[in-house]
C-alpha cells in the first residue's frame, strides 16, 4: 500500500531522514516512534506530499507522491503536528472549506461532513467556534478534516501531544476505531502509547529505520539474553557446582552471604528463559538446596526503545 524507498532529506548540513526504506501494508495501525528530532515529522511531511525529498521515492497505492501528487494525495488524509485550524470558524464551516479544497461537492460533501463529525464525536459541537473548543476537540477537528474524501491511509503526526490524560485516552480510542477501516500511521515519542494501539511499530533514530516489527517481537528481541538473579541456601562452592551443570548460562556472578546463603546473578542466551529457570529450580532441589528467591528479568519495550534508539544514534555518529 505504501512503499518508501531510500528516502533522504537534508536541511543544509542536517540529514533529517537518512536512506529510509519501509513498506506498509493495508488495514493496520502503525506506530511511528522515535525520540525528539528523529525525523518523524519530516518523513510524514514528505509522505503526504507537503515537503520535497532530497533523494528517494514514496508510493501510495502505486502512485508516486512526487510524480503523481494528485492521485497519491487523494489516498491520504493528514493531520500535521500543527493542524491549520481556522479558529473563528465552526467545525462545520471548516470541514466544508477543507472538503471543497479536496474537490468534494454538494450533497456528497454534506454527507461526508455528517459522517466524519459523527465518527470523531463532534456532532454536538459542530456549530461552536473552534477557538472555544478544548484542545482534545480541536484535535478531533484536525482528524475529521483528514477523514474527508475517505482516504485509505490516515497519517497523524503526534496526535496526542498537549492533551490531558482523559483526552489522550479518547484520541487513542478514536485511532483504534479508524484502524478498522483505514490504514493508520501515527507518530509518537511515547512508547506506551504506540504499544497499546499499534499492530506494528517502526522505530527511527537520527533519520534511520532501526526496527520495524510487531510489539511482541520487539519484546522478544531483548528477552535473550535474559537475566536471572537468585538467592540460595547453599555455600558458594555448592552453588558453583550446581551452576556448572546447567546449559545456556553466562556472565555468572556469585556472592556469598551470611547464614550459608549465596546470591547469584546470571544471564542466559537461551531463547526461552524459563527453560533456564526450570533447570535452576530442579538442580538446586536435587542437591537439597532451597531457592529462597528467584527473579527472571525480561526487558520491556521501554528498554528496547532506549537501547535501539541509543544504538541507532551511536551507529550514525
Ligand atoms: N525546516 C528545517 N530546517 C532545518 N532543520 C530542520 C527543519 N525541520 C526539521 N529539521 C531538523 O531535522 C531533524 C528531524 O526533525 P523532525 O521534526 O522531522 O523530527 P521529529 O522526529 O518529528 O521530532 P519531534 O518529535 O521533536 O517533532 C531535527 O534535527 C530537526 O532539527
Amino acid at each position: 500500500m505504501i512503499q518508501v524507498e531510500h528516502l533522504t532529506k537534508c536541511y543544509g548540513d542536517v540529514t533529517a531522514v537518512d536512506d529510509l526504506s519501509f513498506e506498509i501494508e493495508g488495514g493496520h495501525v502503525y506506530g511511528f516512534l522515535g525520540p525528539n528530532g528523529a525525523g518523524k515529522s519530516t518523513t510524514m511531511n514528505i509522505m503526504t506530499g507537503c515537503l520535497s525529498a532530497t533523494k528517494g521515492s514514496v508510493k501510495i497505492e502505486g502512485f508516486d507522491i512526487f510524480e503523481e501528487p494528485a492521485e497519491a494525495k487523494r489516498r491520504i488524509g493528514y493531520l500535521p503536528e500543527q493542524p491549520p485550524l481556522y479558529m473563528n470558524e465552526t467545525p462545520m464551516e471548516y470541514l466544508r472549506f477543507v472538503g471543497e479544497a479536496k474537490g468534494i461537492k454538494g450533497k456528497e460533501l454534506e454527507r461526508q461532513i455528517g459522517s466524519v463529525l459523527e465518527r470523531t464525536g463532534l456532532t454536538e459541537v459542530r456549530n461552536r467556534r473552534i477557538s472555544a473548543l478544548s484542545k482534545g476537540y480541536k484535535q478531533r477537528v484536525g482528524i475529521a478534516q483528514a477523514l474527508l474524501g475517505d482516504p485509505k491511509v490516515i497519517i497523524l503526526d503526534e496526535p496526542t501531544v498537549g492533551l490531558d490524560p482523559l483526552q489522550i485516552i479518547e484520541i487513542r480510542d478514536l485511532i483504534r476505531d479508524l484502524g478498522r477501516e483505514h490504514t493508520v500511521i501515527f507518530s509518537s515519542h511515547i512508547l506506551s502509547e504506540v504499544q497499546t494501539i499499534c499492530e506494528k511499530i517502526l522505530i527511527i533514530a537520527k533519520g534511520k529505520l532501526i526496527a520495524f516489527d510487531e510489539p511482541e517481537n520487539l519484546e522478544k528481541r531483548l528477552l535473550s539474553p535474559g537475566e536471572i538473579t537468585l538467592l540460595a541456601e547453599a555455600s558458594g562452592e555448592e552453588t558453583r557446582d550446581i551452576l556448572a551443570g546447567i546449559e545456556h548460562i553466562t556472565d555468572i556472578s556469585i556472592e556469598e552471604k551470611n547464614e550459608g546463603r549465596t546470591a547469584v546473578s546470571l544471564r542466559s542466551d537461551c531463547e526461552d528463559i524459563y527453560e533456564v529457570s526450570r533447570s535452576l529450580f530442579s538442580s538446586f532441589a536435587a542437591r537439597d538446596c532451597v531457592l529462597l528467591e528467584m527473579n527472571v528479568r525480561k526487558a520491556d519495550l521501554e528498554e528496547i526503545f532506549i537501547e535501539l534508539t541509543e544504538k541507532g544514534e551511536e551507529e550514525t555518529v
